[in-house]
């Protein structure tokens, strides 16, 4: 069976190479970009690198403080150099769907304004469609019932996403997330415009023209897309 740790750490590790001295870097979620964020932490110890950056969650936030990584509120950034994040899936045109621990709304601000943006993943990321995985869109609770009667106009199912104690998850923002079953999204820049268009949708985890490189861990090494 694949070791999908041991993938994930492979391609950490290849993503944290690309970070460069001086940098204002972006630091995903998850447990993919723990390992980059674990990775660069080391580089700084043990090469002398040094650097900004901006966390993309709250979690993320503690653990670079706790590697000693100095941060800056992103609120105060214009543009970073580089962002290193996960993502639940990515297609071969290097769209992705991201949320899946719920920081999409941070990282999209993050991958947005950056100049260059890698996703890394293990072999269980890339798909040939988008929509297996269930679509976070993180909505504002002001607008919580109105935004779930317009995402059940679209026709796929949609679970509002809770704790194990039962309660509504929320995300940094104290926001809440639906999760969409669409299966299968053949028009993703469509169904981004949609979503985009329901007042109180604060965020959704397309990420669609951001993704400029994935790198996927496989069994004995990386393998790199770049977009084109
Ligand atoms: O909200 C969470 C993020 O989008 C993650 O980057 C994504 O869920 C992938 O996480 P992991 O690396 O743990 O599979």
């Amino acid at each position: 069976m694949a070791d999908l740790e041991a993938q994930k750490q492979r391609a950490a590790l290849r993503a944290a190479a690309e970070v460069a001295d001086g940098m204002l870097l972006g630091l995903g979620t998850g447990s993919t970009a723990t390992y980059a964020i674990r990775e660069i932490a080391r580089r700084m110890r043990e090469e002398g690198l040094r650097l900004t950056a901006i966390a993309t969650s709250s979690a993320t936030g503690a653990l670079a403080v706790s590697l000693g990584i100095p941060l800056r509120s992103m609120g105060e950034i214009d543009q970073l150099d580089l962002v290193i994040d996960g993502a639940d899936e990515i297609d071969p045109a290097l769209r992705a769907i991201k949320g899946g621990g719920g920081a999409l709304f941070r990282e999209k601000i993050a991958a947005a304004a950056a100049v260059r943006m890698i996703v890394i993943g293990d072999s269980s990321k890339p798909v040939e469609t988008l929509g297996r995985f269930k679509l976070p869109v993180e909505v504002h609770p002001f607008a919580l019932r109105s935004v779930q009667h317009q995402l059940e106009a679209l026709g796929a199912p949609i679970a509002l996403r809770s704790r194990a104690d039962g309660a509504p998850f929320a995300t940094d923002q104290q926001a809440n997330i639906f999760d969409v079953a669409f299966d299968r999204i053949d028009d993703a820049g469509a169904l981004a415009r949609m979503l985009e268009a329901m007042p109180g949708v604060l965020a959704h985890g397309l990420f669609i023209d951001l993704v400029d490189t994935a790198i996927i861990g496989t069994e004995d090494g990386v393998s790199i897309t770049n977009r084109h």
